[in-house]
């Protein structure tokens, strides 16, 4: 089989080298240059959680050759339609592009790719790339985990195959209600990483900051109803049923469900958000396809996201340089 990962960055290259030490042949590639020459020169460096150098095959996109059965898409989504038009000629008749970015990406690639070649992968862990060559693994090695759906029935033998291949990383499951896991990777980004990312902090930040966590909390709720309103049942993350465990009906609940997020997150205290990473690259991130997915999807539904709608407009006045993400920044909310 052969396979590529395709936008090779911080959990690119983390994969990469993952697979390709267990002996799984991969292509990594990427458009960045200097990113692509050190990892063929020196290989994949990875830090932070675990130190190792691992040799890799990686590759600049106008190099790449012949058909692809399997594509790990792991660019960011704001180039989706272009990513996808120029992956096209590259994916096998039979093929599969797994995209395992965030947001809820399978339906815009389906488009493009067909129904029966896009699956779609929730990831449960962090990495920031920190160098040419270098990313730094940000959680425990024991949190690998991959959520593996089919947006449409019919390609469950290909996901077999792409379960066991990711199954030499990490923990796999495979979801009957793939949408169902795609909200509740969305409800996790849309809380934390989006009040992370306006704030300039890690998850544990926002736990521990009261207000920070107060804003999170709220955005949890928001998407639980926006979830229920458009009859999504959310799934479990990493073993822990969000939905019931966070969704409040009365001021008890909602005290409870406030005490329990520092709890909630702990192995994951330390992880930066990928969009906070773009932010200070001075590149756009993906707040439209997260936490605008979720505004988007209220408006649809007629759920409000009060919360939700303030962490987007902060996020894009930072992007504007008319604001810092900073702490300073919990004084713009109003909630
Ligand atoms: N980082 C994390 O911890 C997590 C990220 N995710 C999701 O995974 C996806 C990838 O995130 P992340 O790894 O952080 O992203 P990065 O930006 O670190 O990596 C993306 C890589 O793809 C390259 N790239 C971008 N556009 C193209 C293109 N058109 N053609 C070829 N190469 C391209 C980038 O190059 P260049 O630098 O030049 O832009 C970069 O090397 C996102 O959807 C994110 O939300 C999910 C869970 C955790
Ligand atoms: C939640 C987190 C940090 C890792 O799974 C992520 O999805 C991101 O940074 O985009």
């Amino acid at each position: 089989m052969r396979i590529a990962i395709y936008g090779a960055g911080s959990l690119g290259t983390i994969l990469g080298a993952y697979l390709s030490e267990k002996g799984i042949a991969v292509d990594l590639i990427s458009r960045n240059r200097e990113h692509i020459r050190a990892l063929q020169e020196k290989g994949a460096q990875i830090v932070g959680k675990r130190t190792a150098t691992i040799p890799v095959t990686a590759m600049l996109p106008e190099d790449m050759q012949g058909a692809y059965d399997l594509i790990f898409l792991l660019t960011k989504q704001n180039e989706n339609k272009l990513v996808a038009s120029f992956l096209k000629p590259f994916l096998a008749e039979d093929g599969m592009l797994c995209t395992m970015q965030n947001g809820i990406p399978e339906p815009a690639l389906m488009e493009i790719l067909g129904a029966h070649r896009v699956c779609g992968c929730t990831i449960g862990w962090g990495a920031t790339l920190i160098g040419s060559g270098v990313a730094a693994l940000t959680s425990d090695e024991h949190t690998f985990s991959f959520n593996l759906g089919l947006p449409v029935p019919g390609r469950e033998a290909m996901l077999e195959n792409i379960s066991s291949i990711l199954s030499s990383m990490g923990n796999v499951t495979i979801e009957q209600n793939f949408m169902g896991a795609r909200w509740s990777k969305l409800l996790i980004n849309a809380s934390f990483s989006g009040t992370a990312t306006a704030l300039g902090c890690t998850f544990g930040d926002v736990a521990t900051n009261k207000q920070a966590r107060r804003i999170a909390q709220s955005i949890i709720k928001e998407c639980i109803d926006v979830a229920k309103a458009s009859s999504l049942t959310l799934e479990p993350v990493q073993g822990k049923d969000i939905a019931t465990l966070f969704d409040y009906t009365n001021t008890f609940k909602r005290w409870i469900s406030f005490i329990l997020i520092p709890f909630a997150i702990r192995k994951h205290r330390q992880l930066k958000p990928s969009m906070l990473q773009d932010i200070e690259k001075g590149k756009p991130c993906e707040v439209d396809a997260i936490n605008g997915v979720l505004s988007e999807q209220g408006r649809k539904v007629g759920i409000p996201t009060p919360v939700n709608d303030q962490v987007v407009s902060l996020i894009h006045r930072i992007e504007a340089q008319e604001l810092q993400p900073s702490m300073e920044n919990l004084n713009e909310f109003k909630i």
